[in-house]
């Protein structure tokens, strides 16, 4: 191992855990990060992986449908060691790899190249990594220049992302084993639990503000046909890039939670039924416009989305009952439609 001193452990976990970002739903702008970065090298999959004390936790990734793998077959945390870059041009033929699961099984990783995170202090979090399955390659000089700079664009984002609002709001109303337990695995948004946990938080938010709480549903049309016509693991995929669509169509301190198969709830922060009428046809229109790639397909979705504001006293089943019937009715009037309550 090159460079850097030993890790100092305690340290550098002290260094992750004040950045507040384990457990975190996905980031809109960290996911554009790693698909750009995906695009731009070529390979199979990015991460900004995250290496905390038994287990490396993924806070944006782009090819793999992973949140988390244990730290001992992490290959990140080797590359932490070190002061420079981690470059394995084929994991097959290097001796602190060749055995490891992930290469001798699937997803079998044969390149993989990780540049440390360091935070203000120097400690190492983590890594911003590329990596291939089935196929060697290399990293030119210029690549590697590259991969520097998209890793100090992610340490960048989550140090002052760290300082932001809308984390100092999320660290007061969870605590870090509320997260992970509020969060769905397969898209890295809230799950139901979460929604249901937040739901006060946000009524509490909206009225301190002077603003009004609307609530979409959203619904992918036809989703059985993309199971049933390219299989489950083509599904899981494309929800994994609903879930990505909905969150860049919205502002940080709106919320996404999936409470079912194929459905989605937004809530955000308006001012008044015009201004959640023209998000939720920014919602639909994101996702209808440009079809969606996964390995196996290139598909169409579509969402159908029933939206409603919260009433003066009303409770939030009652409001989320209203906005399922209108989520019905956007269904029945022939999908791809949003239907106020
Ligand atoms: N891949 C994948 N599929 C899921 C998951 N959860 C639910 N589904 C599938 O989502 C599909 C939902 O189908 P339906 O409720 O019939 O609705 P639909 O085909 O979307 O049709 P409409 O809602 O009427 O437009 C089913 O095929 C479920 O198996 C999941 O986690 N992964």
């Amino acid at each position: 191992m090159s460079g850097r001193p030993p890790i100092d452990e305690i340290r550098r976990q002290n260094a992750l855990d004040s950045l507040e970002v384990l457990d975190t739903p996905a980031d809109p702008h960290l996911d554009t990060l790693v698909r750009l970065a995906r695009e731009s090298f070529g390979v199979s999959a990015v991460l900004i992986s995250l290496i905390d004390h038994d287990r490396q936790w993924f806070k944006a990734r782009n090819g793999l449908e992973l949140s988390e793998t244990p730290r001992q077959i992490s290959f990140c945390s080797h590359a932490i060691e070190r002061e420079e870059m981690l470059v394995v041009e084929d994991a097959r033929l290097h001796p602190c790899f060749c055995d490891n699961p992930i290469v001798t099984g699937p997803p079998y990783l044969r390149f993989y190249a990780g540049q440390p995170l360091c935070d203000d202090g120097d400690q190492p979090i983590g890594t911003f990594c590329l990596l291939d399955f089935h196929h060697p390659r290399t990293l030119s000089e210029t690549e590697r220049a590259r991969l520097r700079d998209f890793a100090y664009l992610a340490m960048g984002y989550l140090k002052i992302n760290a300082m932001s609002r809308q984390a100092e709001e999320l660290r007061q109303a969870l605590t870090r084993a509320q997260r992970k337990a509020m969060l769905d695995p397969l898209t890295q948004v809230w799950n139901r639990a979460g929604l249901d946990h937040l739901l006060p938080r946000e009524q509490a938010a909206v009225k301190a503000k002077g603003l009004q709480l609307g609530l979409l549903i959203c619904d992918i049309d036809h989703f059985k046909a993309v199971n049933d016509s390219h299989g489950h693991a083509c599904g899981d995929q494309a929800l994994w890039e609903a879930a990505r669509r909905l969150g860049a169509s919205l502002r940080p301190s709106d919320l996404v939670a999936r409470i079912g198969g194929e459905e989605f709830v937004v809530l955000a922060r308006v001012n008044n039924a015009e201004e959640l009428a023209r998000i939720a046809e920014r919602v639909r229109h994101n996702m209808a416009d440009s079809p969606v790639r996964t390995e196996q397909a290139e598909l169409r979705l579509s969402l159908s989305i029933g939206s409603t504001l919260l009433r003066e006293g009303e409770g939030p089943a009652s409001a989320l009952a209203r906005a399922d019937r209108a989520l019905y009715q956007a269904k029945r009037q022939g999908r791809n439609r949003v239907m106020p309550a």
